[in-house]
């Protein structure tokens, strides 16, 4: 299974969703690295003129490198459309995403969008939501007593670390604690209490954000129309 090829197959099928004019929120990951070069090849050569809202430094510093215009999210009075990777895929289209420490900076593009796609390889996609990690960006200040109630409530979180066993950093200086879950039997309610913890500053679960999920296989992609169940 050539993983490399499934995420090129689906940057690739997601770059004609991108017109001319448009305002377009660009992910991160290694999926959407490969959106970004095919979109480097449609601003070179067909002359696009589209404006992207990266989420993540290493996406702006790819996109610029291509040659792709890009704007602050609050530099831009609305995004027409994102394309993001994710870490998990639900048959109902939910998300897991955070597994490169943008989640925070995806979301806030994300609901400032007016559609989003994802783009995956095929096995990101899973009946339920939970065997990959659920990763939080939580307040350094604390977060040792955020770790121990999350410990408390069964949630089996672990520190994300660095080669060098420090801490992970996020765009914001933040640290993401990962929570291991295995199973997560009801999405919206576990949203519901990460949602009123204080110290946690975004969870990566993505609920009822996406409008168009494009999974890609070794020689074909699949398109799938999210919000239509
Ligand atoms: O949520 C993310 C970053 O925070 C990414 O979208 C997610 O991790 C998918 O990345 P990749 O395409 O490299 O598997």
């Amino acid at each position: 299974m050539d993983k490399e090829l499934m995420k090129k197959v689906a940057g690739q099928e997601a770059v004609k969703y991108i017109k001319d004019g448009m305002t377009v929120g660009l992910g991160t990951g290694s999926t959407v690295k490969y959106l970004l070069d095919a979109l480097g090849e449609r601003v070179a050569k067909e002359g696009l003129r589209i404006i992207g809202v990266p989420t993540s430094n290493r996406s702006a510093k790819r996109a610029r490198d291509l040659g792709i215009d890009v704007k602050s999210i609050d530099d831009v009075d609305h995004i027409d459309l994102t394309i993001d990777g994710a870490d998990q895929i639900d048959e109902n289209f939910q998300g897991i995403k955070g597994g490169g420490v943008a989640h925070l900076r995806e979301k806030i593009v994300a609901i400032n969008s007016d559609r989003n796609i994802w783009i995956v390889d095929a096995t990101k996609m899973a009946k339920n939501l939970g065997s990959f990690p659920l990763p939080l960006e939580v307040t350094p200040y604390g977060s040792t007593h955020l770790f121990k109630r999350l410990d408390d409530m069964g949630y089996h979180p672990t520190f994300r670390t660095n080669a060098k066993g420090g801490h992970v950093l996020t765009h914001a200086d933040n640290y993401i604690i990962d929570l291991n879950l295995g199973y997560i039997e009801h999405p919206h309610e576990l949203e519901t209490i990460l949602n009123n913890m204080t110290g946690i500053v975004e969870h990566g679960l993505f609920l009822d954000v996406v409008d168009m999920v494009i999974v890609g296989y070794e020689d074909h992609s699949e398109t799938f129309d999210a919000k239509r169940k």
